[in-house]
């Protein structure tokens, strides 16, 4: 042994053997252990003691992010109860002032077409009583519960509008066809009106672009009125009946002023089927008012020769219900089917999706998109985010494969519930 290694040993032993503990006293080698053994000893616990301060801190860490779920999920529980508080209380019936009589009795029409003598409720401020007021009438009484606030223009909030969209064909996976049908019927008749003068024939007035859920209706056209430098004007065929109870065929009228304001533009109606479904009888007020509807609509799209800069694309996932009225030439005379992507387009679509993420070198898209079978674009889009989801929630530097395919399993799990639900979705339609 050399001074150095003994000197070393000296002063190891005197850090380990502590003066006073049942160690003090004994030699060096009678305590049956060479000092290379407990510097391994140390050693063993040092990295021990790493590795159980870095579980220490990742497990903190796993608490922490349950703990926000737990806050986020509270706060979902909260909001669900006081939906359900809400749609348990008695529904409330929309009606317009027609006239005042005196304070309290008022004449109203209620939106479903008759018209009553009411009472007031006493808490009412009346000077908001005045004939156009939209009021809440009590379901039993019919007395006026409540004034309904007027927002200066109240069917602006009914549509979206987009002066500039950002969407691109390059955005769109395996549609290939239907862009380029979009570009004959909506594109080439907004940007080159003359081509069809100079043949002599009309363009298509409306597309109506028929498909499952999620396949990218909506996308195929934002991206086309991108391409035209278009407003695109939304309208949810749904909410055109339920909100806006009693004005669904002036709001249609509004959307038609707003996109000539802003025009060239287009308007794109989703859930066509809402307003535009074929209807054995009209008996309830509430079908009297969508056939209303559907009718200004009609009217708008005959009255349309001269306005060629605005076209229109109407979507569905429910073409067999259609009224044919609807479907006319003239009409929405172009039917464009936008079908779930097949294997080629789910591996673009799925690229389309993960193009800024930072993936690892490992990520398989033919493997991926072969596991996907039977998934929308929309499913694809979740699954791109989810896998990204799990990466961050392991603090990881790359998206990996296995996240990709906890994503797939995940995702798919969702997409099963749904396909559950009925549907009644021709592959192929003629008008
Ligand atoms: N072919 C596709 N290429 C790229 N992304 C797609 C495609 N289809 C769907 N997506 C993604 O799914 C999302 C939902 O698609 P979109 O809203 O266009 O579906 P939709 O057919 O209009 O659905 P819905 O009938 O439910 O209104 C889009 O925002 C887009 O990100």
């Amino acid at each position: 042994m050399t001074e150095s290694t003994k000197s070393k040993d000296e002063s190891m032993r005197s850090h380990l053997v502590k003066p006073g503990s049942v160690y003090d006293g004994i030699e060096p080698g009678e305590l049956g252990e060479t000092t290379e053994s407990v510097q391994d000893r140390v050693r063993q616990l040092e990295s021990r003691n790493s590795f159980l301060e870095e579980q220490c801190s990742q497990i903190e860490s796993e608490k922490r992010y349950l703990e926000n779920q737990k806050i986020k999920y509270e706060r979902e529980i909260r909001k669900l109860q006081s939906e359900l508080d809400r749609m348990k209380t008695s529904p409330l019936i929309i009606g317009t002032v027609i006239d005042v009589i005196k304070n309290d009795r008022i004449i109203v029409r209620s939106s479903n077409g008759p018209q009553f003598l009411v009472n007031v409720s006493q808490y009412i401020d009346e000077k908001k009583l005045l004939p156009g007021a939209k009021v809440a009438l009590n379901q039993h009484t019919l007395a006026i519960a409540e004034v309904i606030p007027s927002t200066e223009e109240p069917f602006v909030a009914a549509m979206e509008v987009i002066e500039s969209v950002e969407v691109d064909y390059d955005q769109i996976g395996g549609l290939d066809e239907q862009i380029q049908e979009l570009q004959e019927a909506v594109e080439l008749p907004l940007t080159s009106p003359e081509r069809f003068a100079r043949i002599g024939i009309e363009p298509p007035k409306g597309v109506l672009l028929y498909g499952l859920p999620g396949t990218g209706k909506t996308l195929l056209a934002k991206a086309v009125a991108h391409r035209t430098n278009a407003t695109f004007i939304r309208v949810v065929g749904s909410e055109l009946v339920q909100k806006y109870i009693g004005d669904g065929s002036k709001l249609v009228r509004e959307i038609f002023e707003m996109a000539r304001k802003k025009a060239p533009s287009i308007i794109f109606i989703d859930e066509l089927d809402s307003i535009a479904a074929r209807r054995l009888n009209e008996t309830t007020g509430a079908d009297r008012e969508v056939q209303r509807t559907l009718m200004q609509l009609l009217a708008e799209m005959d009255g349309f020769d001269k306005r060629k800069n605005i076209r229109i694309i109407a979507a569905t996932n429910r073409p067999d219900v259609l009224d044919p009225a609807i479907l006319r030439p003239g009409r929405f005379d172009r039917l464009v089917h936008v079908p779930m992507p097949g294997i080629e387009a789910r591996g673009k679509i799925l690229k389309i999706h993960c193009e800024k993420m930072t993936l690892a070198e490992d990520i398989d898209f033919k493997k991926l998109a072969k596991a996907t079978e039977g998934m929308s674009g929309a499913d694809l889009k979740a699954i791109a985010t989810e896998a990204g989801m799990f990466a961050v929630r392991r603090d990881k530097e790359l998206v990996e494969m296995e996240e990709f395919l906890e994503a797939v399993e995940k995702v798919s799990m969702a997409a099963d519930t749904q396909k559950m639900m009925p549907s009644n979705l021709p592959e192929t339609m003629f008008v």
